[in-house]
């Protein structure tokens, strides 16, 4: 399936603040209205600022009690491979600012393995391991081997990475897998474990997140029509919905007619 075939849109807040409130609020409602409609949701969450800052919004958020915390998976795009509780894991971060806070059912929460657990020294295992867990929930009908989330949260780093799917990178020309482990990325830690790009354009809904002028130019390049290995935020999209939610400072490059 290709990013472009399936349509894109756009939505630009003034600026990161507002862009982390607005998000939060249509969170909110995308995992009641998915509650009410088949009982649980699922949500995948990213690192990364604004990733962060919308997890922040949605625990200051006054609406927060319309989610089913109880009928909520959590499942992540990407994790840096580093010991349980380290400050750099994206599990430890969501946690500082949302999930400790949340009522949250524990077996439903999937966090990517640790560096320093079972798996230690091998990520592999580890993405193997996450990759089992993710067809558990799935059932064995599914020929994504992964559950049609009904959020991917992404956030797009200022090369165009999303999750751990950085430019020209093996990762990203990963067909079978569901789940692999990254080596060398260009960004800290080297070593992380990423879904693949099948897995997440299994979701519903796919949205991806930028906010400053650091990120103009990767929004810029990914929206012009780039190539899927020179930009992986151009290759990405949900099943019924791309959502690119920006702050005018990383809308700034596109063009006028965008
Ligand atoms: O390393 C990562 O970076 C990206 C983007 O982070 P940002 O701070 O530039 O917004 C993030 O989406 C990813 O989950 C994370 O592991």
């Amino acid at each position: 399936m290709n990013a472009a075939a399936t349509g894109r849109e756009i939505l630009i807040h003034r600026d990161k603040d507002e862009l982390a409130q607005a998000t939060a609020a249509r969170l909110i409602t995308r995992i009641a209205d998915a509650q009410a409609a088949h009982g649980t949701a699922s949500a995948v969450l990213t690192g990364g600022r604004n990733g962060n800052a919308l997890l922040a919004a949605v625990a200051a958020s006054g609406d927060r009690d319309r989610i089913d915390w109880s009928r909520l998976d959590l499942w992540w795009g990407d994790e840096r491979f580093l010991p349980e509780n380290d400050p750099e894991r994206n599990h430890t971060q969501a946690r500082e600012v949302l999930l400790d806070t949340a009522p949250l059912d524990p077996a439903r929460v999937h966090v990517m393995p640790p560096s320093d657990g079972p798996y230690a020294g091998d990520p592999e295992a580890a993405a193997e391991a996450y990759a089992t867990e993710l067809a558990a929930a799935a059932g064995p009908d599914s020929a994504e081997r992964v559950p049609a989330f009904d959020v991917l949260l992404l956030g797009v780093g200022p090369d165009t990475h999303v999750a751990s799917l950085f430019p020209e990178h093996p990762a990203l020309r990963e067909t079978e897998r569901t789940v692999v482990g990254v080596h060398g990325a260009p960004k800290p830690p080297p070593t992380r474990l990423s879904l693949t790009l099948p897995a997440i354009r299994a979701a519903r809904e796919v949205w991806l997140l930028a906010a400053g002028e650091d990120k103009a130019g990767a929004v810029a390049c990914a929206l012009a029509g780039s190539g899927e290995l020179q930009a992986p935020a151009a290759a990405v999209c949900g099943r019924s919905r791309t959502l690119w939610l920006l702050d005018e400072a990383a809308a700034s490059r596109l063009p006028a007619t965008t």
